[in-house]
């Protein structure tokens, strides 16, 4: 029979196996057996990439960001309800009928009339007006009982997500021949301090042709109901079609799908994956107008996760 190791010498495989289990075999394991991902649905996200000396989002400017301040709401015009509709889970997209009501949207449309200035875009560096780009005129709108009930709507929509922040809404016009060239809404900057993780593209005034919004890289849900809402092979007028020089568009629905503007209505959609990267499905636009306005309302909520202390 085999004797027992003596107490001493159970003492000493103690005293050497700690430092090779933290020096030697924990790395190792670290390696073959994968952490779980990151993911902006954990309560406890913190992204491993974040940069701590970065400013982060400037929570307190209340010309970008609309801080829940506790103002009580005051929504007598709200709709009676809405109805969503799924159009892709990942990402996710949802189509929203009635998001507003007439009343809201004229509301929004009439208070807008005096603020307008010419659209800007940005490349990461600079802000500036670029008609090829972007043809619209756009104004911030100020935050009345209408436009806190909204932000509380689409708080709500979105399960109350907390690290969640409510962009300063903005109307954008397009008259005949404003557009807004493919773009992505996110910009990749999770780590250096928030982006945009979703957006509502909300129609208040759509007394026009064409200016549907486009992305290319979805493809036409099956159900002919979607026909309501999307453009269809062969309900396509000639003028819709022609987008104008320089447009990457087909003359047919083979270029992804196309939601027409109708007023109320609003297309929801998820810009970051899981891990904070973004969607590359999201790449979208506004076709030109060809004739008559219309009026959009952008809601961009931003996503800044709480900083790791380390
Ligand atoms: O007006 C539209 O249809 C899309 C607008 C848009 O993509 C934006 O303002 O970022
Ligand atoms: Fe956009």
């Amino acid at each position: 029979m085999a004797s027992m190791p003596k107490f001493s010498t159970v003492i000493s495989w103690l005293i050497y196996s700690v430092p090779i289990y933290i020096f030697v075999l924990n790395p190792l394991l670290q390696q073959v057996v994968p952490k779980p991902v990151s993911s902006l649905w954990d309560a406890n996200y913190a992204s491993d990439d974040w940069d701590d000396s970065a400013p982060g989002l400037n929570l307190t400017d209340d010309s970008f960001i609309s801080p829940e301040d506790g103002v009580p709401l005051n929504c007598a015009g709200e709709p009676a309800g809405y109805k969503v509709h799924l159009l892709s889970r990942t990402p996710l997209i949802l189509y929203i009928e009635n998001f507003l009501s007439d009343e809201e949207a004229d509301h929004l449309v009439d208070t807008s009339l005096n603020k307008y200035t010419p659209s800007i875009v940005y490349d990461g560096f600079t802000e500036r007006v670029d008609p090829n780009k972007r043809l619209s005129d756009r104004a911030l709108l100020d935050r009345d009982d209408t436009v806190r009930c909204l932000e509380d709507r689409a708080r709500a929509f979105q399960g109350w997500r907390p690290h969640l922040y409510i962009e300063r809404m903005w109307a954008q016009r397009y008259n005949a021949s404003g557009h807004y060239r493919h773009h992505y809404d996110w910009t990749g900057s999770l780590a250096r301090g928030g982006d945009r993780l979703s957006t509502f593209m909300v129609y208040l005034a759509a007394d026009c042709e064409g200016g549907g919004t486009n992305f290319p890289r979805l493809q036409m849900p099956a159900g002919k109901q979607w026909c309501r809402f999307l453009e269809c092979e062969d309900e396509q007028s000639e003028a819709e079609g022609g987008a104008g020089e320089g447009w990457d568009r087909a003359t047919s629905k083979k270029d992804g799908i196309t939601f027409k503007p109708i007023k109320g209505n609003a297309v929801f959609w998820e810009n970051l994956r899981p891990d904070g990267t973004g969607y590359t499905e999201t790449w979208h636009a506004a076709y030109p107008v060809t004739s008559g306005t219309k009026v959009g309302l952008n809601i961009w909520s931003w996503y800044q996760p709480p900083k790791r202390r380390r």
